[in-house]
């Protein structure tokens, strides 16, 4: 049986006159990538602190891992954990220091082979021992990461984890996402980014509004919309001129054809790769 890991229903949430989330609903079932797709100030961060007990709703159901967000907080947070949009590392710790802390703070038995895991996995074992202050944008992010980790949540809150971070970096964390969920974790996040939520997620939800304006995989999303056409894609100009020309004489009329140009992160991503085998080569 699929289990459901995040069940909520009925949410609702104001500030004062400000009534951000409306009627919220949506289930997330266990070992997914579920996205929560949001323009600014669409309450999606609203709706991660409720499901990380840090704020209380006004009336609904919230559960995680069948434990009530309201009643039950202490089990919520056994089980999952929180990686916010602003990285909570101690900037005068090292990597290794700040793992180690979380460590003890969760009672772990084993803190020192756990902090050695997640430094490996992280790929921050070269500067495990430098203090946070010197890292980067992406290292501190991945040491935020692997903190929460810290504990085997069932549960990962990623309130969005790529924003700030380069294209390169920003792949490297999808990447790692998806080995998470390999490794059976259930991975909530919340994203602006349109092309992140259809790369990562078994399911999208849209708020707007306060609501869920619609929900379901990347694929059942895209067919809600009427069909705009149609794609065929050649090798190159000339080919793609040659089928226009067979098309006409069968009477079959091309609107249009266009010059398939690579996206600047294409460019950008292919720059980086070549750099990078030159000096492999130097
Ligand atoms: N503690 C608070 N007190 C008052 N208003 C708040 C509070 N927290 C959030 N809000 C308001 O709730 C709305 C939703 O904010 P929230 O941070 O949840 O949006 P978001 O979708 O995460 O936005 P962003 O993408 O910019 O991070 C905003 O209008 C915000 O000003």
């Amino acid at each position: 049986m699929i289990k459901k890991m995040i069940e909520v229903s009925g949410l609702k949430k104001s500030f004062k006159t400000n009534h951000v989330l409306k009627d919220v609903s949506f289930t997330v079932h266990k070992g997914n990538i579920f996205a929560l797709l949001g323009s600014n100030g669409a309450g999606k961060t609203t709706v991660v602190k409720i499901l990380s007990t840090l704020l209380k709703p006004d009336s609904g159901n919230v559960s995680i891992g069948g434990f009530d967000v309201v009643c039950q907080g202490d089990y919520v947070r056994g089980c999952s954990s929180l990686t916010g949009q602003f990285v909570a590392v101690d900037e005068v710790l090292t990597g290794r220091e700040n793992l180690y802390l979380i460590g003890q703070l969760k009672r772990l038995t084993d803190v020192k082979s756990k902090v050695d895991e997640w430094l490996s996995f992280f790929d921050l074992e070269d500067a495990a021992d430098r203090k946070v202050s010197t890292y980067s944008g992406g290292m501190r992010r991945r040491l935020d990461i692997a903190m929460s980790l810290m504990g085997n949540p069932q549960v990962l809150f990623l309130d969005e984890p790529t924003t700030g971070l380069d294209p390169q970096n920003r792949i490297a964390m999808w990447d790692l996402v998806k080995s998470l969920v390999a490794e059976g974790t259930t991975v909530f996040l919340t994203t602006q980014y349109l092309e992140e939520a259809e790369y990562l997620a078994d399911n999208i939800a849209i708020l707007h509004g306060g609501k869920i304006l619609a929900e379901g995989t990347p694929q059942y999303l895209k067919e809600i919309i009427p069909q705009r056409g149609a794609q065929l894609n050649f090798q190159n100009e000339r080919k793609a001129v040659e089928a226009m020309k067979l098309l006409n004489d069968k009477g079959i009329t091309v609107d249009s054809i266009e010059k398939k140009l690579p996206s600047i992160e294409e460019v950008f991503l292919t720059l980086i790769d070549e750099k990078k085998e030159d000096s492999n080569h130097e």
